[in-house]
């Protein structure tokens, strides 16, 4: 073989190899992004450490302050910047877990579970339904096309309200779905003017879950329909096992949590607000397969996008700090798969509840 040609085959594999790497390997797991579109949400990409170690102080407050839960928004929303494109990029539009089910993708298996909130809220075309800390919408997008209703989410975070959108407008779901920027703890809309309202792991992040059912319970209508899919502990945990304790920590911190609730509180919170309710559930309990395995199953490929984030790094693609934030989410996986192997967490615990027809718009906790 001639010299150039040598050179030039060379060449070629190398373009293939890094094709394959960024463009195949790198690409979005579900639908979304690519590896080399990573952005830290609207941070610029010059202050994304900085806002890393902003996100870490959260946890190293003192004692004192820990009690005041005013900065908690702003702190999620902080995480939301630092995560939301790996998010998209590595697990796809629907930032939830759900339980696996046999023969069937992780997609599919991710629109069921999302589904099934749709159909217990009784979801139908020209319903007006909210959807309490909606990401980039992955979930309102399914459940929008399985029931027509109309449905509006709302996040605390700038970045995700425009990526929503897009994928709403991409989707062709823009005439019935929207996004508004807000925080649910003081929501921008009147009362009693939805007619049913579901929140899918995200009401974990609000310090007191009374503060979030109390706006849920003001903006919907009497006899309206609400589902929540809750992160909390199980009757498996025990306080003074210090693996337990480690496992719950290691969740906190890398999900931006402000403290994990324990299953037997979520009823009692409903009911204080004045919700009835109607049905309470750990989805992840068996016959429902594990919800766990998604993440365990890729440590090869966590290795390959730990690879893949520091090249991006290393060649300016991909700003500073994106290797640590994904080094945090890579051991958030192993807390989080631990809490489901121990079956101490379980981040679908379902609660079905109703504003009682009768309901005057005072909220019970607040007569
Ligand atoms: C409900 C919440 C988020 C739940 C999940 C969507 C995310 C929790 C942990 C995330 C991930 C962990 C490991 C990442 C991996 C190292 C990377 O290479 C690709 C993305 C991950 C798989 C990432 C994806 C999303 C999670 C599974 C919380 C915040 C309340
Ligand atoms: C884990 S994501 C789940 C998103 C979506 N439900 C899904 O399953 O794809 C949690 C969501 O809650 C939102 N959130 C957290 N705290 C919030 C607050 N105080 N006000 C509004 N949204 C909030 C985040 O911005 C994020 O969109």
């Amino acid at each position: 073989m001639e010299t150039t040609t040598a050179v030039w085959a060379v060449f070629a594999a190398a373009a293939a190899v890094i094709y394959w790497f960024v463009w195949v390997m790198g690409a979005a797991e579900v639908k979304g992004k690519r590896a080399v579109d990573l952005k830290m949400g609207s941070i610029t990409s010059d202050k994304v450490q900085d806002n890393y170690k902003q996100y870490w102080s959260f946890f190293r407050r003192p004692k004192e302050t820990a009690g005041d839960s005013t900065n908690v928004p702003a702190f999620v929303d902080t995480f939301y910047n630092l995560v939301t494109d790996i998010y998209e990029w590595g697990w796809g539009q629907s930032f939830h877990f759900s339980p696996s089910i046999p023969n069937l993708s992780h997609r599919d298996a991710t629109r069921i579970h999302e589904e099934r909130a749709a159909d217990l809220i009784n979801a139908r075309p020209g319903l007006k339904v909210l959807d309490v800390g909606c990401g980039v919408g992955g979930p309102m997008r399914a459940i929008a096309s399985h029931s027509r209703a109309n449905i509006t989410g709302i996040t605390i975070n700038e970045y995700q309200v425009a990526r929503a959108r897009a994928h709403n407008r991409k989707a062709g779901l823009d005439s019935i779905c929207d996004v508004v920027c807000g925080n649910f703890l003081s929501m921008p809309f009147s009362d009693a003017s939805f007619d049913a309202a579901y929140s899918i792991e995200a009401t974990c992040h609000a310090p007191k879950l009374q503060d979030v059912y109390r706006e849920i319970y003001r903006v919907l209508k009497p006899g309206a329909l609400y589902v929540s899919y809750e992160w909390v502990t199980t009757p498996l945990f025990r306080a003074d096992n210090e693996e337990h304790v480690e496992i719950i920590h290691g969740i906190e911190r890398g999900d931006a949590l402000p403290g994990l609730r324990s299953h037997d509180e979520i009823a009692v919170i409903a009911n204080e607000i004045g919700f009835e309710v109607l049905e309470e559930k750990d989805l992840a309990k068996p016959p429902a397969g594990p919800w766990w395995t998604r993440l365990k199953m890729g440590k090869i490929a966590y290795w390959r996008n730990h690879l893949l984030v520091s090249a991006l790094t290393m060649l300016r693609i991909a700003p500073k700090g994106v290797v640590d934030v994904h080094e945090m989410l890579y051991e958030t996986a192993g807390h989080l798969t631990r809490g489901g192997e121990t079956g101490i967490f379980t981040p679908m615990h379902m609660i079905l509840c109703r504003k009682p027809s009768t309901a005057t718009n005072v909220a019970a906790a607040d007569e």
